[in-house]
């Protein structure tokens, strides 16, 4: 099969990250999404960074009528921070019967040629990118490797979310509505 790996913090996940995820697993040629909740990312330190296991709980919660859609915790036993590289390497060697895409914002394509073994990645692996709003123009966009999608931009972030919170606005519909319970039960991002 060929599966989108779909990489980030889902602090928390939200309906932005699940259409990109649909718009990828129903329109392109990609049979499956597989959500990669990374513990921390290399390049951002964020006091309000939940704990890696509440936010594989909320994708859990958030994907579990999808079966198109699975989710890893393969980084969680790994260094930190995550560097994509090394996860995308460790998962083909477990699943060598697939064949691994990285699914990104467009917000994240102009900052990937900073990232580790960025030229490895287009390679062996290959982006499908989903447009972001405000994401800054990138010379990758023409890569052979690099596959824009064409769908219609979603402003809603993880950020707004976690601002809501604090303010005490609600978020509903931005999550899915297990989740949105999960967050007030837990009383997260207060
Ligand atoms: N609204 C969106 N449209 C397109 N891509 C998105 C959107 N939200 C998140 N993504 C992509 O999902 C991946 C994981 O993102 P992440 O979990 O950091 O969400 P976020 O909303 O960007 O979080 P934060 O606001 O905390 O930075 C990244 O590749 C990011 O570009
Ligand atoms: O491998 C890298 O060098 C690298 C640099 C920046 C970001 N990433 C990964 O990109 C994913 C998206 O990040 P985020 O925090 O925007 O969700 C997340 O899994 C990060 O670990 C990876």
């Amino acid at each position: 099969m060929k599966i989108g790996l779909f990489f980030g913090s889902f602090n928390p996940i939200h309906i932005g990250h699940l259409i990109v995820a649909n718009v990828m697993a129903t329109t392109t040629d990609l049979d499956q999404v597989w959500f990669v909740v990374s513990p921390q990312n290399p390049f951002k330190k964020n006091s309000s960074l939940l704990h890696e296991f509440d936010r594989l709980t909320m994708v859990e919660k958030a994907i579990a009528d999808n079966a198109q859609f699975k989710v890893t915790d393969i980084e969680f036993s790994m260094p930190k921070p995550s560097f994509t590289i090394d996860t995308l390497i460790r998962l083909q060697e477990k699943h060598p019967q697939h064949e691994f895409r990285l699914i990104i914002g467009g917000d994240n394509l102009a900052q990937f040629p900073n990232w580790k073994n960025h030229d490895k990645i287009l390679e062996y692996f290959g982006l499908y990118v989903y447009p972001r709003p405000n994401s800054v123009k990138s010379d990758l966009e023409n890569h052979p490797n690099v596959k824009l999608v064409n769908a219609p931009s979603l402003d809603i972030s993880a950020t707004f979310i976690r601002d809501c919170l604090k303010n005490g606005k609600s978020i509903h519909y931005m999550v899915p509505e297990s989740v949105e319970q999960y967050i007030h039960w837990k009383k997260f991002y207060l």
